[in-house]
């Protein structure tokens, strides 16, 4: 499936047109799982509304299996969505709701039935049939909505934040299956998220927006490890930038001034001298000790603020005038590797984990 140069404008109170989505390509892969990540109002939910025919695009195009989808509405269109609000019918049981789609369809009798219970099997609400929408959990509507989206073998299926009102165990729990289910059918998934942890467990690509366009588009290791943007270092984890000025580039990297002396970084390209530049590094790259090495890449730090989070301790950390975050895994209680408010530390920045933005 293909999204083609997409503009999409909505007129504002003043019915003045206001863009929410600029110039969209992407080329989403038969039978891959691929999300659209990004904060409120970004314009996803808009993105995978054209993408469904509820919406029209001002200009550009949407094609899915080689056909241009524009002029072609929603219902006659390969793909099925399913919301974040189940949409069931209230007054249908759970085999009827499933049903429904292949009804419609002209399917009857034995097919009708093997069909049905064959999906509702699938997502394991097999014994479920006979109840009312109003007799399930939040988890096992998801599953219905998932069954009668799926029983229709559409070639691409558009999921709208589908989990975000479950709690957050029941969430993850569907998180894997849903993401085994999806490579079981060999469907293609589209799934919109605001939340960066779904995105990065289920994804096999994901694509980055921010305000109506894609910032970054790749596996979500490239997009953890290498982010090109500020946002993006910020919006998946969080990060910790330094900006300062390339002074040397040599072959296996080059060495940034900054506000806490020179920094070695192993990246060099598309860098020249003299170019001001923004590195990031992950608070869990960061290695606190309590005394200096002689290898470089090190800052003194004072421990400010100690979060316990359980598996790992947050130190918020004051350097030259700088806040700065690292993460250490929490190991036994009273080790030497636990860190007191007010301590001094030593903070190792790996060369190659510091990564150099393209732009700030
Ligand atoms: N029908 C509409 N008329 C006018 N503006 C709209 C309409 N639908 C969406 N918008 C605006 O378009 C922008 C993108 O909205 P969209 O729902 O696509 O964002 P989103 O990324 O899905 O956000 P959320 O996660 O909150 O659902 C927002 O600024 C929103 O206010």
């Amino acid at each position: 499936m293909s999204v083609v140069d997409v503009f999409k404008s909505y007129r504002d109170t003043h019915g003045q047109p206001t863009p929410v989505l600029h110039d969209i390509d992407l080329d989403i892969r038969r039978g891959e799982f691929f999300s659209l990540l990004g904060p409120s109002g970004c314009g996803k939910t808009t993105l995978l509304r054209i993408l469904a025919g509820f919406e029209q695009p001002d200009s550009g195009a949407v094609v899915i299996g080689g056909r241009d989808m524009t002029g072609v509405p929603a219902h006659q269109r390969p793909v099925n969505t399913v919301f974040q609000s189940y949409a069931l019918f209230p007054h249908l049981s759970v085999a009827d709701n499933v049903a429904f789609g292949l009804k419609q369809k002209g399917v009857r009798g034995q097919e009708l039935k093997t069909r049905t219970e064959r999906v509702m099997e699938t997502v394991q609400i097999g014994d479920l049939g006979n109840r009312k929408p109003d007799q399930l959990s939040g988890g096992q509507r998801q599953r219905v909505a998932l069954a009668r989206a799926i029983v229709n073998q559409p070639e691409v299926l558009l999921l709208d934040e589908p989990l975000s009102a479950l709690d957050l165990k029941l969430r993850k729990q569907l998180q894997v299956e849903l993401s085994n289910l999806q490579e079981q059918l060999g469907m293609t998934f589209v799934f919109v998220t605001h939340d960066q942890e779904e995105a990065l467990v289920m994804s096999d690509r994901i694509a980055v927006m921010n305000r109506g366009r894609i910032e970054q588009l790749g596996r979500a290791e490239e997009l953890y490890e290498r982010p090109r943007s500020a946002f993006v270092a910020n919006f998946l984890g969080s990060s910790n930038l330094i900006s300062g000025t390339v002074t040397d580039i040599q072959a296996g990297g080059a060495t940034i001034q900054t506000g806490f002396g020179p920094l070695r970084t192993t990246q060099t390209q598309g860098m020249t001298t003299g170019q001001p530049v923004t590195l990031s590094i992950r608070p869990e790259k960061l290695r606190m000790e309590r005394d200096m090495e002689t290898e470089g890449n090190e800052i003194r730090a004072r421990v400010d603020d100690i979060v316990y989070t359980g598996a790992e301790n947050q130190y918020l950390l004051e350097a030259n005038g700088q806040r700065l975050i690292a993460f250490q895994l929490n190991t036994d209680i009273g080790a030497d590797e636990d860190f007191g408010y007010d301590e001094e530390v030593a903070l190792y920045l790996p060369p190659a984990s510091l990564v150099v933005l393209e732009e700030g």
